[in-house]
């Protein structure tokens, strides 16, 4: 599902964020990106969405290279994945239901279809019984879920999450990972940077370590790692 094949990242200014970084995660597949802060986490999430472009070296994702992608195409990548922030960027002028709503709006889905994958998308993250709320009367933790419901609710295969936890205590923090991995276990591929070693190691999964630019650890594939390397 995600491939980077010798990735490089130089900023304008000169500074060099990623060095020759490779990798691969299969579908369904969850995995940790961690690594000190400026190691390049960000940059290594915005180079998948095309926030950003690699100086040198290849991205693939869904088996697409993204360097033959044109700019007119980028939009309908960025549908196939779902991202969600440290700071979730909701709307408190709109209710939950219409935040969660907001990436099918943009495609311009039926309001039919609208209605009930918003209700699926917040029935995951059990929130079913605040739809009409305004987010700013929910808590922390269920800002953060409302979130996620909106980055899940095109039903991407590929879930980005960056620094998701941040700002939650440690129950909730374990909460919302929980909710990636179910994710996950029906198949879609997860990539959560995270500065919280304590919670991704009780998580178990692979966990990819970034390092002043470079990946120092878990850059093997799953097969791989599955034979001890
Ligand atoms: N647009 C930019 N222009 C120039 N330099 C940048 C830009 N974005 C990031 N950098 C630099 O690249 C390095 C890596 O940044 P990045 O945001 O990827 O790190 P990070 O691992 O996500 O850090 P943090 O955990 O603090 O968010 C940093 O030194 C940062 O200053």
């Amino acid at each position: 599902m995600i491939e980077f094949d010798r990735v490089s990242k130089r900023y304008d200014g000169g500074y060099t964020a990623l060095k020759g970084v490779s990798f691969a995660m299969d579908r369904g597949e969850m995995a940790f990106l961690t690594g000190h802060s400026g190691a390049g986490k960000s940059t290594l999430l915005k180079l998948m969405t095309v926030m950003e472009r690699p100086s040198a070296g290849n991205v693939l994702v869904g088996g697409q290279a993204l360097n033959r992608l044109r700019p007119r195409q980028v939009p309908f990548l960025r549908r196939h994945i779902g991202v969600v922030f440290q700071n979730h960027q909701l709307l408190f002028d709109r209710t939950v239901f219409d935040n969660v709503a907001m990436p099918l709006e943009v495609i311009g889905a039926p309001p039919g279809e609208i209605g009930r994958r918003v209700r699926a998308a917040l029935d995951k993250v059990g929130l079913l019984n605040k739809e009409r709320m305004n987010p700013i009367a929910l808590s922390g933790g269920e800002q953060q879920r409302v979130g996620i419901a909106r980055a899940v609710v095109n039903k991407p295969p590929l879930l980005l999450a960056d620094e998701p936890t941040g700002n939650l205590d440690p129950e909730l923090s374990a909460d919302i990972m929980q909710l990636f991995e179910q994710f996950s276990q029906v198949g879609v591929t997860v990539l959560v940077a995270s500065h919280d070693a304590e919670l991704v190691r009780a998580m178990g999964n692979r966990v990819l370590t970034l390092r002043e630019g470079e990946l120092v650890s878990g850059g093997a594939s799953p097969r791989e790692q599955l034979h001890g390397h």
